[in-house]
């Protein structure tokens, strides 16, 4: 059986324009100079009936002199039926096209039927979790939120997550789902399998499918709700509003808690003492250097900076630290009918891998959080020109919120007491850990949502003085 790598000289020329066109994909202010297809294997083959063919390709894309592998999940057809138009990628030999297979349910169902088989294919394995029962008979349909990674959806049941851009070490997010799984945690979506394998001689983690909560709202789009009424309704005092947060915010801060305490159960704890402190300011110092080097807006900033993450150093406290979700945000919780639940645990998806496993401070979540609220409180006011003639008050109302929430986050947080390090008696370390997000955020939105790079700029401008 012939696999795409008969067609790789086709299939990486397209890729390279069709690449930079992918949500998921990272470098997209980086020039491609190189695509290679670094592994292609047959999954499934219905040919010869005149139906697709699924491959598995992992290509290796350099640029600005690094090398960074992406997953493919690239199906073939002799003709493309209009509903896959969108998935196209191209011809790769005279009257054969690929496209992206996550969007072809036929293709998806075959990927969960491994899973729920526990399949070995090409040294891949295709696992459930053990007590975890796929039913085979749900169709599939991608969901179209923005995202690091493709997520494809079965029935109301499942969620099949395909990670993207593969890192040399087992996910975090999977990693965390079995520790957190292992310990009975109330607050994640229960993990029912996965697919890995070994790349390059490092083991490698191909996608996870988890429970799908059907009936839940993110707590973005719940807290932006309650920001565009408090906007639209001037008069009306913040606790009186139909959609105040705030109880939210507290019930969330609990769930936080709850799971940070889970992951201590299942994965433990580690002490910095006072005098290796340097070595985390170091590490905020080296992330700020790089985003200076790249984002000039933020050189105003930088003295004021360095020494809000100096004083962590001067401050001396030793810091307990553990596993943490690492990019905690509105995005990343879900609510469902009963309670919140925190999902994507890989990290900060810049960050490499080694440090995203890494055991921190829980503040650092914390701080995440924080972060968020005062994104959804200003994000409908920065750079849009509606929102300059009501400008004035809203900003002062929409400041009120952040404060409210973030105080109402904070409270929960700490309300059941155990937790490894509260909030309120590390105010150094807290606003350092703010000040460290708000720098990683302004690289995140120059590179994918330049009209928003203002939002942790002002942030910095306050935290930073
Ligand atoms: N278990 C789940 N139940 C319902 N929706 C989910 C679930 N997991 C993820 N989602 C939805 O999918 C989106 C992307 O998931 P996420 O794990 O954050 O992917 P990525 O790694 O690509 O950012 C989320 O923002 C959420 O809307
Ligand atoms: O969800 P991801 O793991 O892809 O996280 C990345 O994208 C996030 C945006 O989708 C980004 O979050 C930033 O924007 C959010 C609003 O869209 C806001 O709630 C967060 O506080 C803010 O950091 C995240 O930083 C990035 O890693």
């Amino acid at each position: 059986m012939t696999t795409l790598v008969t067609h790789a000289e086709a299939l990486t020329g397209l890729l390279a324009s069709w690449l930079p066109r992918q949500r998921w994909f990272g470098d997209k202010q980086r020039e491609i100079d190189d695509v290679q297809v670094v592994k292609a294997d047959l999954w499934f083959d219905d040919f010869a009936a005149g139906g697709p063919r699924l491959e598995h390709v992992v290509v290796g894309v350099a640029s600005g002199g690094r090398v960074e592998r992406y997953q493919l999940l690239v199906g073939l057809r002799r003709e493309l039926p209009e509903r896959l138009d969108h998935a196209r990628i191209g011809e790769v030999e005279h009257g054969l096209w690929a496209y992206d297979a996550a969007h072809d349910q036929d293709l998806t169902g075959q990927v969960r039927d491994l899973i729920a088989a526990n399949a070995d294919l090409d040294g891949v394995r295709f696992r459930h979790e053990p007590g975890a029962v796929i039913d085979t008979s749900l169709g599939s349909k991608p969901i179209s939120a923005e995202q690091s990674n493709t997520s494809v959806v079965f029935g109301d049941e499942y969620i099949m997550k395909l990670f993207r851009k593969l890192d040399r070490g087992v996910s975090p997010d999977l990693e965390l789902h079995r520790a957190l799984r292992s310990v009975g945690s109330g607050h994640i979506a229960d993990l029912y399998g996965a697919i890995e394998g070994e790349l390059q001689n490092a083991p490698v983690t191909y996608g996870l499918v988890q429970r799908f909560f059907a009936n839940c709202a993110d707590g973005w789009s719940m807290a932006t709700a309650s920001v565009r009424d408090l906007i639209n309704e001037p008069d009306m005092p913040l606790e009186e509003l139909g959609s105040d947060f705030s109880t939210e915010a507290c019930r969330l801060g609990q769930a936080v808690a709850a799971v940070h305490t889970d992951l201590v159960k299942a994965l433990g704890t580690e002490v910095v003492p006072a005098d290796r402190l340097d070595s985390v300011v170091a590490g905020m110092n080296a992330r700020l250097d790089a985003v200076l080097r790249r984002v000039s807006g933020l050189a105003p900033f930088e003295p004021g900076i360095r020494r809000v993450f100096a004083e962590v150093a001067r401050h001396g406290e030793p810091v307990i630290v553990q596993r943490i979700h690492g990019d905690l945000h509105l995005g990343q919780v879900l609510r469902t009918l009963t309670h919140w639940v925190l999902i994507d645990f890989e990290g900060e998806p810049a960050r490499p891998l080694p440090e995203r496993v890494a055991k921190m401070s829980p503040l650092r979540d914390v701080a995440g959080m924080l972060r968020s609220f005062d994104y959804a409180a200003h994000h409908l006011l920065v750079g849009n020109v509606e929102a300059d003639e009501i400008n004035a008050a809203a900003d002062e109302r929409v400041v009120e919120w952040a404060d409210r929430n973030r105080a109402a986050f904070i409270e929960g947080y700490s309300k059941d007491g155990v937790t490894l390090a509260d909030p309120e008696a590390n105010p150094v370390l807290l606003r350092a850990l703010e000040l460290d997000k708000a720098v990683y955020e302004v690289a995140y939105e120059y590179d994918n949502r330049p009209g928003w790079v203002d939002i942790p700029l002002r942030s910095i401008a306050r935290l930073a003085t």
